[in-house]
């Protein structure tokens, strides 16, 4: 297959909004497919090389040779020559992964010469496409959706669920939880109080349901293999050589073989936990500050599978396998009064919030459902950074003033504005946020030339506010109160952002 045939149905989908028609231009491009692409393909449909390292940059590809005039280079070729450039190392190897640049680009056509730059850079994103790639797999493999969205939230990836529909459903139904493979984790939905996600948990008021602190840190997926220790993050990036405390955690545990779930957290010699960015910085590089382990599930352990058992199972069994002080704090009631008062002491010991959860629920991989409710005190957002300010006086240098956005369907570009800031943000963010948003700029090479910098739509911020207000001047008619940066997200696509319809549920309530 060629790559034009590719690039051109990426581009195909990004200009609809229809997800009907987007499945049917990704399922005719499947279609056409050899056995020896696929993996290839639906890897480059969601945007993603194969090599998990390159060694190139942005910086590696912003000056490329002149395009071709007529398509030639086919998938597997691309895949060839990112796969020699990912073995490229030692002295040389600059020049050497420049002249391979050279050469791959060179025969690539404008159109695809963009394309590549975007993945390379990482700048396409899976999100929203992944869940479509999966019907249109579905559709052409002849397999139920329902088992190619199982199999892919369990492989931790599309990719390894498409070339397992191709080989027929029973291979599919094969594909299960494997120790040593991240999934893809469980999350929660939110509810505005206690009182009414008891409410929804327990509609009789005498079932009882699990209440645990919300840590804010880093969510940690643990798998052990006798000696061997795999951390990975939400989005399943690898992270163990990051956090040894973990790894020594692990193998401490009184088992050989399980899969935990948790979230990674610093804590000050008081116990009280230490702000999500020393947590974060910690996992950036080293900064002395001890990551502490608190496990809040367990998926597996020695050969028995929980991953469909009630969560009282699963909880009696992590329970079981690790001490008190490496656990999430837990109520077990029916009583939504002991509920509210043990929400009450867990933000009072400096965390976010807690999260509610059916005890007779299973582990919904990778699914946002009803199961686990979240309900934090302060209000926060996931926008996306439309466009950015640069900054005066102290800031004078620095891009400054963010304009933020929440996902609308309606919109043409996909996101409406709500409001701008540039609250929150330290030095060291202002330095992070000049560097990422200069990659990110529409037009690269005029913008310091204008004072607002529009970039493309795919950083996304998690944003606290104090409230919404009614607004005529911006057009999704509200306005974010005292927005102020909590933390640049870089586990959330810009497909996982709020909503507009969020954003006003938030009025509401
Ligand atoms: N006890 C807990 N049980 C489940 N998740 C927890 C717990 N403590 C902290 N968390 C974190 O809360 C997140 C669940 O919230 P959600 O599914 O909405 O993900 P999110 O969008 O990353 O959440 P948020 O933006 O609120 O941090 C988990 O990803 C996990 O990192």
């Amino acid at each position: 297959m060629l790559l034009a045939e590719l690039v051109a149905t990426s581009a195909a989908v990004a200009a609809t909004r229809s997800r009907k028609a987007k499945v049917v231009a990704l399922a005719e491009l499947l279609g056409r497919v050899g056995p020896d692409e696929l993996e290839v393909v639906v890897s480059y449909l969601g945007g993603a090389l194969r090599q998990r390292r390159t060694g190139l940059g942005w910086r590696g590809v912003s000056d490329l040779p002149p395009p071709a005039d007529e398509p030639s280079l086919s998938v597997l070729d691309v895949h060839e020559a990112f796969e020699a450039m990912s073995r490229i190392s030692g002295p040389g190897s600059q020049q050497a992964r420049r002249s391979a640049v050279e050469d791959l680009f060179g025969r690539a056509t404008a159109a695809e010469q963009a394309w590549l730059r975007a993945v390379v850079t990482g700048n396409i994103r899976q999100g929203a496409l992944d869940a479509v790639t999966q019907e249109a797999v579905a559709q052409v493999a002849g397999v139920p959706l329902a088992a190619v969205r199982r199999a892919a939230m369990l492989a931790g990836s599309t990719v390894a669920a498409a070339g397992a529909a191709f080989a027929g459903e029973e291979a599919l139904a094969g594909i299960g939880l494997e120790v040593g493979r991240p999934v893809m984790p469980m999350l929660a939905s939110s509810a505005p109080d206690v009182a009414t996600a008891m409410a929804g948990l327990s509609p009789d008021g005498a079932t009882e349901v699990a209440i645990d602190a919300k840590l804010d840190g880093i969510r940690i997926q643990v798998h052990r293999d006798g000696d061997d220790v795999l951390v990975v993050t939400r989005s399943l990036d690898d992270i163990t050589t990051r956090l040894p405390e973990v790894v020594e955690v692990a193998r401490s545990l009184p088992a050989e073989r399980f899969v935990l779930d948790g979230e990674a957290l610093a804590l000050s010699d008081d116990g009280r936990p230490l702000a999500f960015q020393d947590t974060a910085s910690r996992t950036a590089q080293d900064t002395g500050v001890a990551v502490t382990p608190h496990f809040f599930d367990l998926l597996h352990v020695d050969g028995q599978d929980l991953l469909d058992s009630p969560g009282h199972e699963r909880l009696a069994a992590l329970d079981a396998l690790v001490p008190e002080r490496h656990r999430v704090r837990r109520l077990v009631t029916a009583d939504a009064a002991a509920a509210d008062s043990f929400a009450a002491e867990t933000v009072a010991a400096g965390h976010e919030g807690v999260v509610l959860k059916d005890l007779s629920a299973p582990y919904a991989a990778g699914r946002r459902g009803s199961a686990w409710v979240k309900v934090k005190p302060v209000h926060t957002l996931d926008l996306v950074v439309l466009a950015v300010e640069w900054g005066s006086g102290r800031r004078e240098g620095w891009l400054s003033n963010i304009h933020l956005g929440a996902r609308d369907d309606a919109s043409p570009t996909g996101f409406v504005m709500l409001g701008k800031t540039f609250k929150g943000m330290t030095d060291e963010t202002l330095a992070w946020q000049t560097e990422r948003f200069t990659e990110l700029a529409v037009s690269p090479t005029t913008i310091r030339d204008s004072y607002v910098v529009e970039v493309r739509p795919e950083q996304v911020v998690e944003i606290a506010f104090d409230g919404l207000q009614r607004s005529t001047r911006y057009p999704g008619g509200v306005a974010l109160r005292f927005a102020r940066v909590v933390r640049y997200r870089d586990d959330k696509g810009p497909a996982e952002a709020d909503t507009i319809e969020t954003v006003r549920g938030h009025v509401a309530g």
